[in-house]
């Protein structure tokens, strides 16, 4: 999701976005970016700073199977497909499919559609599902979440199994545009419930034994987990 001022000044993210971000954002993601920007719910997009940091540990990890819930137009879709190898896989879930077919044609150009298998569902049924089939468990080497925060703690639960030992999930928007450390008072209202939720989520996944963490201030604040065992 789009960064809104509230998490750094304007100044300091015009900077990093200038200085090292739209230089290596790759061109089929900016021309995804383009496209979505005139769409109702543009903000919804993975930031590119953010999408930056993920290209890198995609890379870093080897990353070949992975798995994100929360497709949207595609920004961080694309950006994985382009990411992992000729012969990696990665599952999409998204309840939205409409969303998803507003990027579709630009991951067809990128020709990195056959890397994607895009679900069409609510994330947790479609979860479950992939728990049922003994060849997803513990199988994926990263796993991006970036759906509704109500159910970050939901789908913790499950992707913790699908995700391999040693395995990286990265959570998206977790500082809530910067509000998690607001007290509530000066919380507008649009925000409230998400930070409700992402509190909650920040305080379970700092006493989770399961995971070790590190959070981000980069676009409203990724967390980025490794699975320990
Ligand atoms: C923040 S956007 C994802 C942004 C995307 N990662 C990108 O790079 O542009 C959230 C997406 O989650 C989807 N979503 C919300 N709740 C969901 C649910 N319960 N199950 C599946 N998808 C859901 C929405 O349809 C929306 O497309």
């Amino acid at each position: 999701m789009a960064h809104n001022g509230l998490l750094q000044s304007d100044e300091l993210y015009k900077y990093i976005l200038e200085t090292n971000v739209y230089p290596q954002e790759p061109e089929p993601l900016k021309e995804i970016r383009a496209l979505t920007a005139s769409h109702q719910l543009s903000f919804m997009g993975t930031s590119p700073d953010a999408g930056q940091m993920i290209e890198m540990l995609l890379k870093l990890t080897g990353a070949k199977k992975t798995l994100e819930v929360g497709v949207y137009t595609g920004y961080s879709l694309l950006l994985t497909a382009l990411t992992i190898p000729e012969d990696g896989k990665t599952v999409a879930i998204d309840v939205n499919r409409e969303f998803y077919e507003i990027g579709k044609p630009l991951i067809d150009k990128a020709g990195v559609e056959h890397k994607i298998n895009f679900i069409e569902s609510e994330a947790l049924p479609a979860l479950d599902k992939l728990l049922e089939d003994p060849a997803s468990k513990g199988s994926f080497d990263f796993v991006f979440i970036d759906a509704d925060k109500i159910n970050y703690l939901n789908y913790h639960e499950k992707v913790i199994n699908l995700v391999k030992v040693n395995g990286i999930i990265v959570y998206d928007n977790t500082l809530w545009y910067g509000s998690v450390a607001k007290s509530e008072d000066l919380v507008p209202e649009t925000l409230k419930e998400g930070r409700t939720s992402v509190l909650k989520f920040n305080k379970a996944l700092a006493m989770d034994s399961r995971v070790k963490v590190s959070m981000a201030p980069l676009g409203d604040g990724i967390t980025i987990c490794r699975r320990v065992y």
